[in-house]
């Protein structure tokens, strides 16, 4: 089968700092790719390179076998945004709209692309909310609610426009540590449904549980790419962790 996304050669330079040098990495429909490494690694920015977010100088994206940028050449605005289209981002920071009710983050983007009928949407929202186990929160704001709750929501607002790509930017660090616990369960789900995932963690433990495969990014490279055992039984990553450990 092709690969979902297929990431050849990237590069990405912010002036003189090439925070991306020539990355290539394949993920294949239905696997979670976990990304782990240092902090200034790089990770999000290719994780935001693949939904737009940042422009690259140089490589390829292709979501689908469709390029979202063919050696460093951006595809036409129509096709980005159906490109990017397929794919859901979840922030280390949530960014839900603080002025709009937890149905109200869920329901904006359906509305406004009118992806179905106001009554199609509101079921969709409902589904969702139950399904991250805030069903009774639909009518309250961002504010009233935990962090890990946050973090559901906007996972199910992720979901609303049945994404088959899924991105997470380190999900739980700006969580308690009492609160990640539901978040990465809600992952886990996703991964046992089969979602396409790519999951940039600082979480080891969760990443060696979920992930079918894991990149080590340092300094702008895959440093090492493979399946959990393979990595954690890494002595290259042992020394790696230690530093890992104390962000
Ligand atoms: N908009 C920007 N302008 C200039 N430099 C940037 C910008 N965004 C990121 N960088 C730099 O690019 C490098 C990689 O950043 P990135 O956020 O991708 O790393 P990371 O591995 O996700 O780190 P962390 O785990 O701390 O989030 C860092 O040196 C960062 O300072």
């Amino acid at each position: 089968m092709s690969s979902m996304i297929e990431v050849r050669q990237l590069q990405k330079s912010f002036g003189s700092l090439d925070v991306l040098k020539k990355i290539t990495f394949d993920v294949n429909p239905g696997e979670v790719v976990a990304v782990i490494g240092p902090s200034g690694s790089g990770k999000s920015t290719m994780l935001r390179s693949l939904v737009h977010l940042e422009e690259v100088t140089g490589g390829s994206i292709r979501i689908h076998g469709k390029p979202l940028v063919e050696n460093g050449k951006y595809a036409g605005s129509a096709d980005i945004k159906e490109i990017t289209a397929s794919m859901g981002m979840v922030f280390q920071h949530f960014n839900l709209f603080p002025h709009l009710s937890v149905r109200g983050n869920l329901e904006l983007a359906p509305r406004t692309l009118k992806k179905g009928s106001p009554q199609e949407i509101s079921a969709k929202s409902r589904e969702l909310l139950s399904k991250v186990g805030l069903a009774d929160k639909a009518d309250v704001y961002p504010s009233m609610l935990s962090g890990g709750q946050k973090q559901r929501v906007a996972i199910a607002r992720a979901l609303m426009l049945n994404p088959d790509i899924l991105l997470f930017d380190e999900p739980t660090s700006a969580l308690d540590p009492e609160l990640t616990g539901e978040v990465l369960r809600v992952i886990r789900q996703l991964a046992e449904e089969n979602m396409t995932m790519i999951i940039v963690t600082h979480e080891m433990n969760f990443a060696r549980d979920v992930a079918d495969r894991i990149l080590f990014m340092a300094d702008g490279e895959i440093a090492e790419s493979g399946t959990p055992e393979q990595i954690f039984g890494s002595p290259r990553l042992e020394r790696t962790r230690m530093f890992l450990n104390q962000d």
